[in-house]
């Protein structure tokens, strides 16, 4: 569940909030449904300035409302959608429009201009502002040596690779210098090299222009490489919300387990279809976060080993900056004080240890 406390606002349009000053957007109770459908279900959210929020969900959950809802696309049937302090979702169209040019947008199929320069698509939106031809080239050329493509200004989309078309999709989200980049898919359509530069690159954006962005997607390797925060949206609804490690390495919610189930070890097939009530050893997962993880677990699981039981399955990784572990591990079933032991260490560490049956 969502773990802020919201302070009730009942603002008015466009009435600043002060306060929050250091808050880019904010979602209180959002509801909208489409006829019987109910697509958000009462969602509140926070996001502070310079975060990066992954939003989590299954096909169907919710995620294209709700980012629809935070541009302005969509309005919520009830609820307050509030961007840099000033409440969106009941202003009139007019008013959005300057709103709009806070928010930048990247997109799964990019949205170019086939017809249009890499260099105009994006001096585009500063086209539409009214900005000089001079000034917005000249903006441009900086985007396309930020997204390191200044050689491609004269090209075409048509002439330009996925992951090239990403970065002029990005260059031109961040031309009006928006407060926001939301990223609807943006790598979905890539192969998974091009996706790594792609997050590398808005990971290192983020970081040079302190950017807030909210990312919206269905893949866990995309929240584990570049978001700070993770919100997991299951039928309309946050039904867990985390610091990505905290969530990878302990996941509260079944959706949230199922969605992982591709990025973090599983019990090896033939075990799983075996496991039931009784059998020869105990089969148990251990989640590890944190330094007890990379050094005293593998003595305390030699012992283990010694001892007669056997590592099934597992792996380390890093998950922003520091180790997360799960294993699987058969201990033989006559001999629970191995068990015991092994708990014990693994407790006091602040570890976790689950017995998930016998095979
Ligand atoms: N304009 C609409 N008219 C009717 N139903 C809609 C509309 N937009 C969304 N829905 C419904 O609302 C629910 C949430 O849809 P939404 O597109 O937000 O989900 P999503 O998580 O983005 O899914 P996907 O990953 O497949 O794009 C779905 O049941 C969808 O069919």
């Amino acid at each position: 569940m969502n773990s802020h406390a919201f302070i009730p606002v009942g603002i008015e349009a466009s009435e600043s909030l002060p306060h929050l000053k250091d808050e880019v957007v904010r979602l209180v109770d959002v509801r909208r449904r489409f006829n019987r459908t109910i697509a958000l279900d009462g969602v509140s959210l926070s996001v502070p300035k310079g975060q990066i929020l992954g939003i989590i969900g299954r096909s169907g959950a919710g995620k294209s409302t709700l980012i629809r809802c935070l541009n302005g696309l969509e309005r919520p049937d009830s609820g307050q959608i509030v961007i840099e302090g000033k409440r969106i979702d009941q202003l009139p169209e007019r008013s959005l429009q300057p709103l709009r040019r806070r928010i930048g947008m990247i997109f799964q199929h990019f949205n170019l201009l086939s017809a249009k320069t890499v260099e105009a698509n994006v001096a585009l939106p500063l086209k539409i502002e009214g900005v000089p031809k001079a000034e917005r080239l000249a903006r441009a050329r900086e985007l396309l040596d930020l997204v390191g493509l200044s050689d491609k200004a004269k090209a075409y989309p048509a002439q330009l690779s996925g992951g090239q078309k990403q970065r002029v999709g990005i260059a031109r989200a961040l031309a009006a210098r928006p407060a926001l980049l939301l990223s609807d898919e943006a790598t979905s359509a890539l192969d998974p090299e091009t996706t790594r530069s792609i997050l590398a690159l808005l990971r290192d954006i983020n970081k040079k222009l302190g950017l807030t962005i909210v990312l919206i997607t269905h893949e866990m390797d995309v929240v584990r490489t570049i978001a700070d925060r993770v919100a997991v949206i299951d039928a309309g609804r946050i039904v867990e919300e985390g610091d990505v490690r905290s969530v990878f390495a302990n996941p509260q919610a079944q959706i949230t387990k199922s969605l992982l189930a591709g990025s973090r070890p599983q019990l090896p097939g033939h075990l799983e279809t075996r496991l039931g009530p009784s059998g020869d050893q105990i089969v148990v997962s251990v989640d590890l976060l944190g330094s007890y993880g990379q050094q005293q677990f593998f003595a305390d699981l030699a012992q283990t080993i010694k001892n007669g039981g056997a590592l099934l399955q597992g792996s380390l990784e890093h998950i922003q900056g520091e180790p997360v572990a799960r294993f699987f591990i058969g201990i033989p079933a006559g001999n629970t004080a191995i068990l015991e032991r092994l708990r014990m260490k693994i407790e006091a560490a602040g570890a976790r240890l689950e017995v998930l049956g016998y095979v």
